[in-house]
């Protein structure tokens, strides 16, 4: 269920023509999402999206909203948040912060073959240039000061393994965090969880990326270890796909290619990125927050993953073009 604020057409239409989308004709729950209430809204002009927050408050919300605007502006496939006359994107409905933004076409690709990995490689590479000039500022909240906070909330309810598995990663990461060559990584905005429920395809064609709401400034290397790890996996073992990781990083890198400090790290942000769903995943299943609407994802997936990525670092090829 993803409608948790019930809309009716009369409340919601005031905004749609402050909007200038048009006249609203149907609102239709949208059945997915565990955070925020969606409604496909069809109007006399096109096809829409009405999300309400039901987590992120006005204060926040501006920093993901115009990120979006930002990147759709620059030809980015993300939706678009409309904007009114005063350029504002956020409004309130029923009580909550409020934005429509375009539909995109197309459904997920929950089993992706190497040239959909290729789009999503192509697409971010994209979106980390075009993120560069985005003026906001607001660090990935789930980053590395975050995981140093969570970790002694969770680790009573872990076995001696996890725990010892969970602090020595830590450590590791604080270590690889403080050293020349993490300081000297490209950065910018990240979408920081571009999985595969969050992209849309039409055929192997991406038509779009949503749920910016873990944005936030960090490495570039970062956001492409989260892609990997989830793009790339048989996701019964974690183990990497050789063919569909390559795909991802050659798409990549035929828009970006990686820095020499980026190659040295990537195994390190491979597990960095492994590390941070670990942690959230522990967090959101051991300690759930009050009159929580989450349904917690299952934590030993990512540990797993951490594990394949410690035992088994991922190596580079040479890309022909470098
Ligand atoms: N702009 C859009 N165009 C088309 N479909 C969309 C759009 N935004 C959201 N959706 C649909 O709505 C569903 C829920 O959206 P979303 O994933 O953002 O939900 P959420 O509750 O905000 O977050 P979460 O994925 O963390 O639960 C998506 O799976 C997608 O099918
Ligand atoms: N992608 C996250 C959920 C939050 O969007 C996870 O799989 O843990």
């Amino acid at each position: 269920m993803a409608v948790f604020t019930e809309v009716s057409l009369e409340a919601a239409r005031p905004l749609f023509e402050e909007l200038q989308l048009g006249t609203l004709l149907e609102l239709k729950g949208i059945q997915g999402g565990i955070e925020n209430t969606n409604y496909f809204a069809t109007t006399d002009r096109g096809e829409y999206v009405l999300t309400l927050f039901e987590r992120l408050t006005h204060a926040q919300l501006p920093f993901y909203l115009y990120l979006m605007q930002h990147l759709a502006l620059r030809g980015i496939p993300v939706p678009r948040p409309a904007a009114n006359a005063e350029g504002e994107v956020l409004f309130t409905l029923c009580g909550k912060p409020a934005a429509v933004a375009n539909r995109l076409s197309g459904k997920s690709q929950l089993q992706p073959q190497p040239p959909h990995c290729a789009a999503v490689g192509t697409t971010l590479a994209r979106m980390h240039l075009a993120g560069q000039d985005y003026e906001r500022e607001q660090p990935n909240l789930r980053g590395l000061p975050w995981w140093n906070a969570t970790a002694p909330e969770v680790y009573p309810h872990m076995d001696d393994s996890q725990r010892e598995l969970l602090q020595s990663e830590l450590a590791y990461q604080n270590h690889i965090a403080a050293s020349a060559a993490y300081q000297a990584l490209p950065r910018g905005p990240v979408h920081a969880d571009l999985f595969r429920d969050n992209v849309m395809f039409e055929g192997e064609t991406l038509t779009g990326c949503f749920d910016f709401y873990f944005a936030g400034v960090d490495t570039w290397l970062f956001d492409l270890g989260v892609c990997i790890n989830d793009w790339c996996i048989d996701l019964a073992t974690g183990v990497l796909d050789p063919v569909r990781t390559q795909a991802l990083l050659d798409a990549y890198q035929a828009v970006r290619p990686l820095e020499a400090a980026e190659r040295e790290l990537l195994p390190a942000m491979l597990r960095a990125a492994a590390l941070r769903f670990w942690v959230s995943r522990l967090w959101d299943f051991y300690l759930p927050r009050e009159a929580s609407m989450l349904v917690p994802h299952d934590p030993t997936h990512f540990e797993r993953v951490l594990r394949e990525r410690i035992a088994r670092p991922l190596t580079l090829h040479t890309p022909q073009h470098a």
